[in-house]
């Protein structure tokens, strides 16, 4: 499997949680998950593929972890490395901007010359609007666990069996 790193950002523990599930189904070591709130952006470089994980405060703002984190990585060559996003919102309370920070990074990440992957069908979701869609897909795996927490593990699985097969082989 291709060298593989988590970074997180996460206040109340929820993406906190996903990372860490998603660990566990691509079998990454405790070793290569990172929280962004103590972790230098330059430990991405001994990855291949990044899984980058931000939950959305505000409305449609990033965690707050990822401010620094963000501010130094999009300014990094990263064209061999392959990128994939995910984060938690709140489709209910937040349906507007449901999982926004999606889109924020991969907006921010443009010039790094990385190569996205793990896109989601947005049917699979109920909300009114999301700076996390763009061409018609999530950028990235969005995560509610406030609202539809019996769905995150199916949710997780069927994106990880998907990074297995089109990235990590
Ligand atoms: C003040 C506040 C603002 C929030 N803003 C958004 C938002 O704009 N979009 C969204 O999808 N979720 C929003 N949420 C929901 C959080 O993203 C959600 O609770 C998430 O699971 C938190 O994940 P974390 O514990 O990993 O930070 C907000 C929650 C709070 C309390």
């Amino acid at each position: 499997m291709k060298k593989t790193g988590i970074f997180y950002g996460s206040t109340n523990g929820d993406t906190e949680s996903v990372a860490n599930k998603i660990a566990i189904q691509l079998g990454i070591g405790k070793e290569d998950v990172h929280n962004v709130a103590d972790t230098t952006p330059h430990a991405v470089q001994p990855y291949e593929v990044l899984l980058l994980g931000c939950s959305t405060w505000g409305v449609g703002e990033m965690q707050d972890d990822w401010n620094d984190f963000l501010f130094k990585l999009k300014d990094m060559d990263l064209k061999n490395k392959t990128v994939a996003l995910f984060g938690c919102g709140d489709s209910v309370s937040f349906s507007s901007s449901f999982c926004d920070a999606l889109g924020v990074i991969y907006h921010e990440l443009q010039h790094t010359g990385c190569t996205f992957t793990g896109e989601v069908d947005p049917s699979e979701y109920r909300f009114d609007g999301s700076g996390g869609v763009i061409d018609g897909k999530f950028v990235g795996l969005p995560i509610d666990d406030n609202n539809e927490s019996d769905r995150t593990d199916t949710r997780i699985k069927k994106w990880t069996d998907r990074l297995k097969v089109t990235v990590l082989s």
